[in-house]
């Protein structure tokens, strides 16, 4: 029997491409930067499955390019806002992510996040580096503490799980969450969280934490309006996607001491712009979405997207197949 063929948007690690090369034809855009529009425009043409990464927006345009063979869209990310998931659907287009083995690491670094923006590391280091870093003063560089702190997450999945059971151990008093699903009894009850009103999470939160999904009901959900209820103290965190923040409100909230400081890992758009407002500012912790980023948990994405690819077209069950 002929090979399937298949497109790989960008380098992935040898023993990955090898696993693919023994089953498929396969086409790859070997380079480690996104894959140029037109080119995945062409490639995509007759394949019958695709691995990508978050950085390819697989929507109608690619699919309708892609015509009727395609029957696998395999992402190596949790996040598949990147995909018309709707449209695969319809077309009766698998799609496989990859979840629960980024969630640790996303976690670790939400928590890396807290504590970087509360202790002032980066201005810190940034001041000592300065020759700013004089005699021990009492009240420098001072900020506030988790410990006896009520932290609201808006959206807990997986990793908003995670980062509530490392959390913890820091000494939080208080745990609100608030998700689109609304009120679930079972995270209060295993998990000590308290549900409340979007309103009530951002007006009683020390710190919140976005690690929802960026869909309809959350795209943009952190402007004006959001920043002003909360704390001027407090502290906002996103590790989900730049585009549940109005980022021109969140310079406003940040340069005018609406809120007291902000840890992102995501941006919009992605690389920011180094001359980006948000990057002029001590009270901004940007870094480059790198919530997955250990060596380990980025090789098991990407075989775990890999297996899902595989299983797709042989028509066996995905590892992680993506439902509505
Ligand atoms: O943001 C990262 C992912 O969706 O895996």
């Amino acid at each position: 029997m002929p090979k399937l063929d298949i497109l790989i948007t960008r380098n992935i690690p040898g023993a990955a491409l090898k696993l693919l090369r023994e089953r498929f034809k396969v086409d790859i855009w070997p380079s480690d930067e996104v894959i140029p529009r037109p080119t995945l425009l062409s490639k995509i043409k007759d394949k019958d499955g695709v691995l990508c990464l978050l950085t390819d927006q697989i929507n109608k345009e690619v699919l309708d390019k892609a015509g009727e063979r395609l029957r696998v869209v395999s992402t190596i990310s949790v996040g598949v806002d990147h995909v018309d998931t709707v449209e695969c659907t319809k077309r009766g287009i698998k799609v496989g992510n990859t979840p629960d083995i980024l969630t640790a690491a996303t976690a670790e670094l939400t928590v890396g996040l807290l504590i970087s923006t509360s202790r002032r590391i980066v201005e810190g280091t940034h001041a000592a580096r300065n020759g700013d870093w004089g005699a021990w003063k009492l009240m420098w560089m001072c900020g506030p503490t988790l410990d006896g702190a009520t932290v609201g997450l808006f959206g807990l999945g997986r990793i908003g799980t995670a980062v509530v059971q490392r959390l913890k151990a820091f000494g939080v008093k208080k745990f609100l969450y608030n998700t689109a699903n609304k009120k679930n009894n079972n995270f209060e009850k295993n998990l000590g969280v308290q549900f409340a009103s979007f309103h009530d999470l951002l007006h009683e939160s020390d710190f919140i934490i976005s690690c929802c999904a960026l869909n309809k009901s959350t795209a943009g959900i952190f402007n004006k309006n959001a920043f002003e209820k909360m704390k001027n103290s407090s502290i906002f965190i996103n590790i989900s996607r730049g585009g549940v923040v109005n980022q021109e409100d969140l310079y406003h909230a940040l340069s005018h001491n609406i809120i007291r400081g902000a840890g992102i890992d995501v941006t919009t758009p992605e690389p920011l712009p180094t001359d980006h407002p948000l990057f002029s500012l001590k009270n901004c912790v940007v870094t480059p979405h790198i919530g997955s980023a250990t060596e380990k948990t980025r090789m098991e994405m990407t075989m775990l997207a890999v297996q899902n690819l595989i299983c797709g077209l042989d028509g066996t069950e995905m590892p992680a197949e993506y439902k509505q």
